[in-house]
């Protein structure tokens, strides 16, 4: 790694009793770049993505997002930081329209708050239709744009998962945290996915850290690939390293699951 340093997390440790779900773990994300965490079940990627989000705190580590240290903040003090995040398990307000759902994300962006809300004072008017406006093209650009005015919960799952997208977007992130987008897609909802997570770092500029279990998915987007298992990175680097990584093999196949892997026509590793 040569360029911009965006996100410099270093010797991140957590143990949950006896159990050290994640294990003295190192990452690096350049600005503007997509780096996707792969390993089998419970090789701890959503831990590593709950430490950096201030959803549990380190036993021990660093995590700089810029410069800002994030270990200790609050989730809100993280996204307000810069970092975005969607969740294995879609979380959205499915009595709420799509647009109010981007609106409510974005609503930590707006500065006039409780008493301009309460007095309609002209600042917050001008919040508001902008807001709007800003929503409106989120869900343009995450091609939604027709769905607006439709509940959350009546739409079809994938548009339910590039509404979550549209939602962290509105907080403005430096960086994207996206925890296995394809997960439950049909091929062509993938293929959608894909081109979504491409356009948002070459139309926004955003770098993107996904955890997903698609290998197609995550050999073609990626810059750069880290495996964990057990806890431990056991490999990093390029799709061409990693496929053929004997450390990566063994720790799919020594589960049982396909070594897929080693091709990346094959839909998913685990
Ligand atoms: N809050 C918790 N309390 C106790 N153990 C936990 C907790 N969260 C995670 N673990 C354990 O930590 C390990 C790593 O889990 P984690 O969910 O991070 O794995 P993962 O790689 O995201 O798995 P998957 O691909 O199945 O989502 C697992 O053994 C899990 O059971």
């Amino acid at each position: 790694m040569t360029g911009d340093l965006l996100l410099d997390v270093a010797s991140l440790r957590k143990s949950f009793g006896g159990l050290t779900a994640v294990d003295d773990v190192t990452l690096q994300v350049e600005r503007g770049s997509i780096v996707s965490v792969i390993g089998p079940n419970g090789a701890g990627k959503t831990t590593f993505f709950n430490l950096i989000t201030g959803i549990y705190r380190p036993d021990l580590g660093t995590a700089l997002l810029d410069g800002v240290d994030l270990v200790g903040l609050r989730p809100d003090q993280v996204a307000a930081a810069g970092l975005a995040r969607t969740f294995q398990n879609i979380r959205l307000f499915a009595g709420m329209t799509a647009l109010e759902n981007v609106l409510v994300a974005r609503s930590m962006h707006m500065r006039s708050g409780y008493w301009g809300a309460l007095f309609h004072t002209r600042v917050y008017a001008d919040q508001e239709r902008s807001a709007v406006a800003d929503a409106s093209e989120l869900l343009r650009f995450v091609g939604l744009a027709e769905r607006a005015d439709a509940l959350a919960g009546s739409l079809a799952y994938g548009e339910q998962r590039r509404l979550e997208i549209a939602r962290a977007l509105a907080t403005k992130p430096k960086l994207l945290l996206l925890d296995e987008p394809s997960a439950g897609m049909n091929p062509q909802e993938t293929e959608d996915a894909k081109a979504l997570i491409l356009r948002i770092r070459s139309e926004l500029g955003i770098a993107v850290v996904l955890i997903e279990h698609d290998m197609r998915l995550v050999m073609t987007v990626s810059d750069h690939i880290v495996v964990l298992d057990y806890g431990r990175k056991i490999a990093e680097g390029g799709a061409d390293d990693i496929r053929t990584h004997p450390k990566v093999i063994e720790a799919y196949l020594g589960r049982g699951v396909a070594a897929r892997t080693a091709t990346p026509e094959s839909e998913e590793a685990s």
